[in-house]
């Protein structure tokens, strides 16, 4: 797509087209990781289609899906990857979960303890895949609805997150009141992932009467959330 667009500036001469290539869509890659019935299609669901889904099959290989949020005028595309937890529905997948990776959001569910303990061997199979440690990650405990039956405790999670150098979420992708907190995760990533660097190919330089496109690494701090 990039050798696309590099060829339609080359031919063009206008400044119009100058302008479109400096606004272009920047996407970032978050992947979303945690045991099976944890709540990770529920979740990118909740984000990305605003509501929760009446009925869900547990993920095969992986799910996309995709919203363009806006961060400080500009819009960028959030690529959300709705991982399997099924390791028989992931196995031939995983290495493309890793691949050019910007985010992880590791998912667990409050009413079920071992999907907390499990979250070491996900943490173990991201790091496996060279994913760099300046890559943002989260902790997600989801189902807090459920009040009655919640085994992990907050300072448990909260403890577990501080130690691996998370932010941790705890909401609920099911109740309603709970969206806005669902759209942090992923809104705090982006902001994150856009205050850090460019992650496309953004600024477009004129040499010798030839468009060239280069890849930015300017830093910004003001972002708004
Ligand atoms: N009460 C409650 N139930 C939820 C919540 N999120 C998901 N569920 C339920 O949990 C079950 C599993 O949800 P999924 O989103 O399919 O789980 P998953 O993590 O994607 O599972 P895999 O695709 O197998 O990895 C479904 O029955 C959902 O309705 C929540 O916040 N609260
Ligand atoms: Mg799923």
């Amino acid at each position: 797509r990039l050798e696309k667009m590099n060829h339609e500036v080359q031919t063009s001469t206008t400044s119009s087209y100058l302008f479109k290539m400096n606004i272009q869509t920047r996407i970032f890659k978050i992947i979303v990781i945690g045991d099976s019935n944890v709540g990770k299609t529920c979740l990118t669901f909740r984000f990305t289609g605003g509501s929760f889904p009446d009925k869900t099959e547990a993920t095969i290989g992986v799910d996309f899906r995709e919203k363009a949020v806006e961060i400080e005028g500009e819009t960028i595309k959030v690529q959300v990857w709705d991982t399997a937890g099924q390791e028989r529905f992931r196995k031939s997948m995983v290495e493309h979960y890793y691949r050019n990776v910007h985010a992880v959001v590791f998912v667990y569910d409050v009413t079920k303890m071992a999907s907390f303990r499990n979250l070491q061997t996900w943490i173990e199979e991201c790091n496996g895949h060279r994913v760099s440690a300046s890559v943002p990650r989260v902790l997600v405990g989801n189902k807090c609805d459920l009040v009655d039956q919640i085994q992990v405790p907050s300072n448990m999670a909260l403890k577990f997150a501080d130690s691996h150098n998370m932010l941790l979420f705890e909401t609920s992708a099911k109740d309603p009141k709970e969206s806005q907190n669902v759209d942090s995760i992923f809104m705090s990533l982006a902001c994150r992932l856009k205050a850090q660097k460019s992650l496309l190919y953004r600024d477009v330089e004129r040499e010798d009467g030839r468009v060239r496109l280069t890849q930015g690494t300017e830093t910004k701090t003001n972002c708004p959330c």
